[in-house]
């Protein structure tokens, strides 16, 4: 299938994989699987749009992909480990690859061989990825409250601390499954003062425990 498709206008692929569908060519497709293919004009439009957003189509397949940069590995991995969460949900798994604090994600439906109505669900910038409910004063409930930022890719310091500033007002805390190869937004989330006292707590305690060990070895 994908041999066929190499090198074509997305259009043609689509037209290319209807035709083998009605040949029987492809594995058979389910009602609910077909469901989810685009029409030409449906998928030119929505790539138009996520190209807005960043995304960009793949060379010889009918895919598209992104590259996401964030400050620090373990704030990649907590948000694959939230759109892992996702893709469980919609059974709907993304192909990605992650270095340290950047992660590459590719969007395509085998079973439909191409993009499909759920990668745009998924590549969307309405995706709505991670809301932890939790009762935070004086803030829209089901807002997730994480001290996680995500850089858009390319953004120079001064831009960066511009936006920083521009941002910590209208900080929206909410991270889309887009952004990065452009000016994307930047995104903060604040903790919740619960979660910080606890943190600052559990760190005096330490601190205490580590001065008393050095005490006690002193007077050995
Ligand atoms: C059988 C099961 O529904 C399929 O394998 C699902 C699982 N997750 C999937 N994820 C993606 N990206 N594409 C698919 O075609 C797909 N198919």
């Amino acid at each position: 299938m994908s041999v066929l498709m190499c090198g074509l206008r997305p259009c043609n692929r689509v037209l290319i994989r209807s035709s083998l569908m009605l040949s029987g060519l492809c594995k058979n497709h389910s009602s609910k699987e077909s469901s989810h293919w685009l029409s030409p004009a449906d998928r030119d439009q929505q790539v138009k749009e996520l190209r807005t957003a960043g995304w960009v189509e793949v060379k010889d397949r009918d895919a598209i992909f992104k590259e996401l940069h964030f400050k620090t590995f373990n704030q990649a991995f907590g948000f694959m480990s939230r759109v892992a969460l996702q893709a469980e949900k919609m059974n709907h798994h993304p192909e990605w690859f992650n270095v340290y604090n950047k992660v590459q994600i590719t969007l395509t439906t085998h079973d439909c061989g191409g993009l499909s109505k759920r990668d745009v669900k998924m590549a969307s910038p309405s995706n709505r990825l991670v809301t932890i409910i939790c009762p935070l004063r004086g803030r829209k409930r089901g807002r997730l409250s994480r001290d996680q930022t995500a850089v858009p890719v390319g953004q120079s310091g001064a831009d960066q601390a511009r936006s920083d500033g521009q941002k910590q007002q209208s900080a929206e805390p909410v991270l889309p499954l887009v952004n990065s190869l452009d000016s994307g937004p930047l995104i903060r989330f604040q903790l919740h003062p619960l979660i910080l006292h606890r943190q600052q707590s559990s760190l005096h305690t330490q601190t205490h425990e580590n001065q008393r060990e050095i005490d006690s070895q002193g007077k050995k």
